[in-house]
């Protein structure tokens, strides 16, 4: 293999560059510096034509070498001798290759770009100076003499380029040299040596032209290897911009990434801050507290010290107190022996303090029950005193409709105070006027005297306090009755039943509200009762139970009397009461049976008489005693005469009439010959069924009282004065009585 091959292979074989040369990746430039650099050859080759040749001589592989060994053959050539056109040797014609080498197909970009780049760059092609060395080396450094074997190459180097003038004026050449030795030595020399000018002159310009061609070649190829590395250098610079373009993306992310990153940092170094901030005020706090704490701390030590002397003192105390507490243990020992002793004693003292007591207990007890039953005597004495019949008027309001009455409210008189407490009778005077036969006027004055009279101001309050005493009898075993008398709307059932209200409640309710309280009271001194309660009605001399099932009571009830003397009425409802709130459901029961009869049969409540019968048994375990009673409730039919009843128009009316009249005559009787108080005197009972139905209740030493209750109203006084009448005979009956004279 040749140098030249040797220098071309390897050029050819120069890998490509995969990474970017520092040339490609300053771009443009580079490029424009590579044409830059192939005028700047062109330029100096001429002008300079030695110095490229001593770089070469002096081993320089300069990027110009290619023009430096042409312009050296061309300075070679002024030796040339025809000797030199020898056939081109297989050096020659390797030197001659490069013209048509493939320069272009250097392959290392960066290399060949920095050779064209700048002819005095040493880093140059190597197979472009090891061309041009040959012809350098003859050309330069030789003497024309010894120049031949240098124009050989140089020869060689231009020979190449066929159909040039040179090789037409070489045949001419051949065969001037032999004529040259044939001329004379004066004008054939002369001539001899103007030929050889012109010749050396064609040869020269021949020279420059061959030389312009190669170096035109060399230029196309370098032209067409910059076009090459110049599309290269775009696809790379394609390349190299999307990779840049990436990488700036990439980069600007990284930025983003890290302005967040910064951000965050900027925000942790804030919280940092502030964190040490918060530190140090802590800090300074607890600087503070230590200062304290070591102010408190000395405070404590000087206080401990103190208490440890303190606790020396107290132990010495305590070792003093030990002492005294093993000699106080003795003493207590001593102490607790004695109060074991006192103990017992005071024992044995509660003993038999207590068994006084029991003894005195008991006596207190005995004396109470004796005291007891002293004062039901005496209160049945008080009562015997007052009269077991006693009657009581009762004067109602003018109810409002009855203001417009013609004749209105009749003139009334009430007894005073003072003189009723003296005679402990109450007067009562009506004012009646009427004219004589010869047609005067007639002031009549009309008094009545009875045990208490009440005026229309009273109320059921009242009344019943006068009244509670006899219901206080029940408890103590007497029998007990109570009549509401008088014409109809007088206010009988407003005294007895009353309204719904505790304030308006009338005596039956307040009755035996009061039975059970007292019931309750009388357990203490051992005293237990059992009642039961039944409410009969009496119309036209037949019995109705009140409180039977259904509406309306459809059985037929008689009156029986036991072995005993006891009264009971067959089939009838008798309720046991455990308080006295069953007492009112009762009453309601039976007032809503009496409307329903009141309907059925014209104003029957008020043309019938009904009564509420309470039975009461107690018994004392404690003194042996027991003892049965019963009150009577008894709300009695109106008291009208026939005439002003309107009975005597009416069959059914007439009858109810003679039947209520009847009755209430029989009851007057029955109350007279109660008050004459005869043991073993006869008492009409069978004269009514009133009065039989009533006849344990009347009989014995049964507590009587009688209301007679009357209507204000002028247009009544008749039968005011009636009722009056009738009372007033119930009460002369008692009133004249021996037996409350002969307790006087
Ligand atoms: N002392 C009073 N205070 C207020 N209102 C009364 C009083 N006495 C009776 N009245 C009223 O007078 C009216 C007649 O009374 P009540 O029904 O009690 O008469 P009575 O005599 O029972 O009649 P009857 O025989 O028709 O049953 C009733 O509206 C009653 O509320």
């Amino acid at each position: 293999m040749s140098e030249d091959q040797e220098n071309v292979a390897p050029i050819s074989r120069i890998p490509r560059p995969t990474g970017t040369s520092p040339a490609l990746k300053s771009g443009i430039p580079t490029l424009s510096g590579l044409g830059l650099g192939l005028g700047v050859a062109k330029r100096k080759a001429p002008s300079s034509p030695i110095q490229p040749a001593k770089r070469v001589a002096s081993g320089s592989n300069g990027p110009n070498s290619l023009v430096q060994s042409t312009s050296t053959a061309r300075k070679a050539s002024s030796g040339f001798v025809p000797t030199a056109r020898k056939p081109v040797s297989s050096t020659g014609s390797s030197a001659g290759r490069p013209v048509a080498a493939p320069v272009g197909r250097l392959s290392g970009t960066s290399t060949r770009s920095a050779s064209l780049a700048s002819t005095s760059s040493a880093g140059s092609s190597s197979t472009i100076s090891t061309r041009a060395r040959p012809a350098g080396i003859g050309a330069t450094k030789r003497p024309p003499a010894s120049a031949s074997a240098s124009a050989s190459a140089s020869t060689s180097a231009v020979r190449p380029i066929p159909g040039s003038r040179l090789g037409k004026s070489a045949g001419p050449g051949r065969g001037v040299s032999p004529g040259f030795g044939g001329v004379g030595m004066g004008s054939g020399s002369q001539a001899k040596s103007h030929n050889v000018d012109g010749l050396q002159e064609l040869i020269e310009r021949e020279m420059s032209q061959i030389e312009s061609q190669n170096l035109i070649a060399l230029k196309q190829n370098a032209d067409r290897e910059a076009r090459q590395h110049l599309s290269a250098a775009s696809e790379e610079l394609a390349l190299l911009r999307s990779s840049h373009a990436r990488e700036v993306e990439e980069l600007e992310k990284q930025v983003q990434r890290k302005d967040r990153e910064k951000r965050g940092l900027e925000e942790e170094l804030r919280e940092s801050r502030d964190e040490i901030s918060r530190e140090r005020q802590t800090v300074r706090d607890l600087k503070q507290s230590m200062a304290e704490q070591s102010t408190q701390h000395m405070t404590l030590s000087a206080q401990l010290t103190a208490s440890q002397s303190q606790l020396s003192i107290l132990q010495a105390e305590i070792q003093r107190a030990t002492l005294s507490v093993s000699s106080m243990k003795a003493e207590l020992e001593v102490g607790r022996q004695k109060a074991r002793d006192a103990e017992d004693r005071a024992l044995k003292k509660i003993q038999d303090a207590e068994e006084d007591r029991d003894k005195r207990i008991a006596e207190i007890e005995e004396q109470l029950r004796t005291a007891e039953t002293i004062r039901r005597k005496l209160h049945n004495q008080v009562q015997e005193l007052k009269g077991n019949i006693r009657v009581f008027a009762r004067v109602r309001p003018a109810l409002a409709h009855e203001a417009e009455s013609p004749d209105g409210v009749a003139e009334i008189k009430y007894g005073d105070e003072r003189k009723e407490a003296e005679t402990g009778q109450s007067e009562i005077t009506f004012k009646s006027r009427s004219e004589t036969a010869m047609g005067k006027e007639r002031e009549q004055v009309h008094s009545f005297l009875f045990d208490k009279v009440f005026d229309p101001s009273a109320g059921q309050k009242d009344v019943f306090e006068e009244i509670s005493m006899l219901a206080q009898s029940v408890l103590d075993g007497y029998n007990v009755c109570i009549f509401a008398y008088g014409q109809t709307g007088s206010g009988k059932s407003w005294t007895m039943e009353g309204g719904d209200s505790d304030e308006t409640a009338g005596m039956i309710p307040r009755a035996i509200d009061m039975i059970f309280t007292a019931s309750a009271h009388l357990k203490d001194r051992g005293w237990k009762y059992q009642m039961e309660g039944q409410f009969l009605e009496v119309y036209n001399e037949v019995i109705n139970d009140l409180l039977g099932s259904g509406q309306f009571d459809t059985k037929k009830h008689e009156i029986k009397h036991d072995k005993e003397g006891k009264m009971s009425v067959t089939d009838a409802v008798s309720i046991p009461l455990s308080n006295p709130r069953q007492v009112h459901t009762l009453l309601d029961r039976a007032k809503s049976r009496r409307a329903v009869a009141a309907t059925l049969m014209n104003e029957r409540s008020s043309r019938s008489h009904s009564v509420f019968t309470l039975k009461v048994r107690g018994v004392n375990p404690l003194t042996d005693e027991s003892c049965e009673a019963m009150l009577n409730l008894v709300d009695l039919a109106g008291s009208e005469r026939l005439a002003s009843s309107g009975a005597d128009s009416n069959k059914d009316r007439m009858k109810e009439t003679i039947n209520i009249n009847k009755s209430l005559s029989a009851l007057a009787d029955v109350i007279g010959a109660l008050g004459q108080g005869q043991a073993g005197g006869h008492v009409p009972y069978r004269n009514s069924t009133l009065t039989r139905l009533l006849q344990s209740g009347l009989s014995g030493s049964s507590k009587t009282l009688m209301m007679c209750n009357l209507s204000p109203l002028s247009a009544h006084l008749g039968e005011t004065l009636c009722s009056l009448r009738f009372a007033t005979k119930v009460n002369s009956t008692v009133v004249g009585a021996a037996k409350k004279q002969v307790t006087k």
